[in-house]
């Protein structure tokens, strides 16, 4: 079973527009509502895909209740923290011609008693599970190294860990010594402060990340797939679409479908990498079931040219 901690999740509002004029009202083609956070997703795609999962939320306000009541009419298994402050939302405009903006809200400040009653939770919920998942920013005021410290109590437990962040929140955790990061590669360059230009920047990047405590790293690059940089070496893989729908949650199906496959090189990375394909094919942060994965079209190279630049 695998768990994952989401302490800034969200009510994802896609809204379609024509084109977006900045300045302007513009009246919308159509707009849906769909339970939000990277922690969220990975729930949602393990859940979609039978993988037993359960997702720890902060819920608050009218919006944290509509976020509970939409994940449990999806049927995933969720338990709520309650806090004062209201959940986020965050709004993602979609263009005809695939332009994208995203808007995300900071999320609500939470307290000392309500981070602790959701370490509380998480590390209950993580009693005997395969793998405990933290993902996404944090809300105001949370301390950076708060997946750190959550690294230790799992990896104590003998439940290992996967992080997704970004900033001071990854550089900490990857510290605490996860088993599993999954930066992106803006978050890749920004944790070791320079660019990431080719394949072998990110393999260089993700070597520094191990060297500074991360187990194996599940660097992923757009359309350019993933990179995994772990004990057994360097590989990478690609799977193309023909017509992207919506990059939203694609890094969060992603990472569901490598922990899914056994999060162990190649196979994992190719199931990650279709995962994460699917959701590309899908609108809004839809997560991909078994009848919008496919396998055939991933691409994996256990011998990149790691001289591939990564710049269109
Ligand atoms: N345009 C694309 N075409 C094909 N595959 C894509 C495309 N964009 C993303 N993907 C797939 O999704 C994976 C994750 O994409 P990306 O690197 O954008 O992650 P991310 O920034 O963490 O996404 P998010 O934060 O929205 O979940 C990629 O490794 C790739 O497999
Ligand atoms: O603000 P964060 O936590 O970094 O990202 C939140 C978010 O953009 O991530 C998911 C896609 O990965 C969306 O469901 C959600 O809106």
């Amino acid at each position: 079973m695998i768990v994952t901690l989401t302490l800034n999740p969200s009510l994802d509002r896609t809204i379609d527009v024509d084109r977006l004029v900045t300045g302007t009202m513009t009246r919308a083609r159509s707009a849906r509502i769909d339970p939000g956070g990277k922690g969220v997703n990975v729930s949602r795609a393990l859940l979609a895909n039978r993988v037993p999962t359960v997702a720890v939320v902060t819920s608050g306000g009218a919006d944290g209740e509509q976020l509970v009541r939409l994940l449990e009419g999806d049927g995933i298994a969720v338990h709520a923290v309650p806090v004062a402050g209201r959940t986020r939302s965050n709004v993602t405009i979609v263009e005809p011609d695939g332009v994208v903006t995203k808007l995300n809200e900071p999320g609500e400040p939470l307290s000392r008693a309500e981070l602790d009653a959701v370490a509380g939770v998480v590390l209950d919920e993580a009693e005997g599970a395969s793998w405990a998942v933290t993902c996404g920013s944090l809300p105001p005021g949370v301390p950076d190294d708060i997946y750190a410290r959550l690294c230790a109590f799992f990896t104590s437990a003998g439940v290992r860990v996967a992080v997704d962040a970004s900033g001071p929140a990854l550089l900490a955790a990857v510290g605490a010594g996860p088993h599993l990061v999954k930066p992106n590669r803006e978050e890749l360059a920004e944790a070791v402060g320079r660019p990431v230009a080719s394949v072998g920047d990110a393999v260089e990047a993700a070597r520094e990340l191990r060297e500074r405590g991360a187990g194996t790293v599940l660097a992923s690059l757009g359309a350019d797939g993933a990179v995994l940089v772990g004990e057994d070496g360097v590989t990478i893989g690609t799977a193309p679409v023909a017509e992207p729908r919506s990059t939203v949650g694609a890094g969060d199906a992603l990472l569901a479908g490598f922990l899914a496959a056994g999060a162990d090189g190649a196979p994992a990375l190719a199931e990650g990498l279709a995962w994460g394909a699917a959701a590309v094919r899908l609108p809004a942060s839809r997560m991909p079931g078994p009848d919008d994965i496919r396998r055939d079209i991933v691409r994996i190279d256990t011998r990149p040219d790691l001289g591939r630049s990564l710049i269109a």
